[in-house]
């Protein structure tokens, strides 16, 4: 490496690290120790000291921005992020199915999803180089907050093709780091969060990114803003096609032929929930079929393809608080 012009020893050094950084993060599945990650990244440190002039904004050194924001910018989304209506209950499930069999006939797939109780964000790339990220906000305007997702480690800085594209998914806090946040704010003697989604959604509400990358956040992509240039006829391509790209896509996903098959797919992931790292509050189904999904159409918020099976809410074990009689 050492004859090796500046510029090519950096662009093998993010070639690296940002393979490795997919392998842990995205693909939970590391091919080298921490240490050789740690080792790599002091050299390109060390590197990019001695060439500053030579920095890009997709080194894996940028992806902690520099000074916090004194204000978030608004973004206007391109097409509108809707929201779900909702079921129940079974019942609720076969009055939806019979919906879509009224309008479009029998010969149709569903998708199923895990719905990620977490918040819903907006990622821009073009030409394969991640350019911005926004919250949902009411669906046509929400606000800048790029910053704040470029430090989630499972958002490529670039993807493995040179697409431009939007895409959506949910930004949510593990379990894990949801408490170990609370216990340090408990230590502190800060207010804790209620819970995993308020956690996610405060973290990336901060000013400053160097918090939001405290935080351990995480995301699954879940959609396009439109399929237009992609070719993509049916919504699980467009999510194995966000998975090639080096985009993490919740591997839960079940495309199922009748609404007795969703029933049962919700039914296993009603007593298996537990045991995931991560909150989820429902089950999403969706039309899998573009084509379908166009001739269904929405409503002012949400799509007529696309339901949220809810979980019961879990009885809430109100702690007793003794209040010290004064
Ligand atoms: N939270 C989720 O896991 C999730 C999902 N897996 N899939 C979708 O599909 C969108 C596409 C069209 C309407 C909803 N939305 C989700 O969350 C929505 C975003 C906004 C409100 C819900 O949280």
């Amino acid at each position: 490496m050492a004859h090796d012009s500046v510029e090519k020893q950096l662009n093998e050094l993010y070639r690296l690290l940002n393979q490795y950084n997919y392998e842990y993060h995205v693909l939970d599945n590391p091919s080298v120790p921490d240490a050789e990650y740690d080792r790599l990244m002091k050299e390109l440190v060390r590197l990019e000291g001695e060439h500053p002039e030579l920095i890009t904004p997709d080194s894996p050194t940028q992806r902690v921005g520099g000074e916090p924001l004194s204000a978030f910018e608004k973004v206007r989304h391109e097409t509108q992020m809707l929201s779900l209506a909702n079921a129940f209950s079974e019942d609720d499930l076969r009055d939806f199915d019979r919906r879509i069999r009224q309008a479009i006939g029998d010969q149709f797939s569903y998708v199923c999803e895990l719905k990620i109780d977490g918040l819903a964000v907006s990622l821009r790339y073009v030409d394969g180089l991640f350019v911005q990220g926004s919250t949902r906000g009411d669906g046509t305007v929400g606000e800048d907050i790029t910053a704040n997702l470029r430090t989630i480690r499972s958002i490529p800085i670039r993807l493995k093709e040179p697409f431009s594209l939007e895409v959506r998914g949910e930004a949510y806090m593990p379990k894990k780091s949801f408490l170990q946040l609370n216990k340090v704010r408990e230590e502190n003697g800060e207010l804790l969060f209620a819970n995993p989604r308020n956690a996610a959604a405060g973290s990336l509400r901060q000013l400053d990114p160097r918090i939001a990358a405290s935080r351990n956040l995480d995301i699954f992509l879940y959609g396009m803003g439109d399929y237009g240039t992609t070719g993509v006829t049916a919504h699980s391509e467009g999510l194995d096609l966000l998975e090639k790209l080096g985009l993490k896509v919740n591997k839960e996903r079940r495309k199922c032929e009748s609404i007795e098959e969703v029933i049962k797919y919700i039914n296993k992931w009603t007593d298996n929930r537990p045991n995931l790292d991560y909150e989820i509050d429902g089950i999403v189904i969706k039309v899998d079929s573009i084509d379908q999904q166009e001739q269904l159409g929405s409503t002012a918020k949400t799509p007529r393809w696309a339901i949220a099976y809810k979980f019961p809410a879990e009885e809430v074990v109100t702690k007793l608080i003794d209040i010290e009689l004064s």
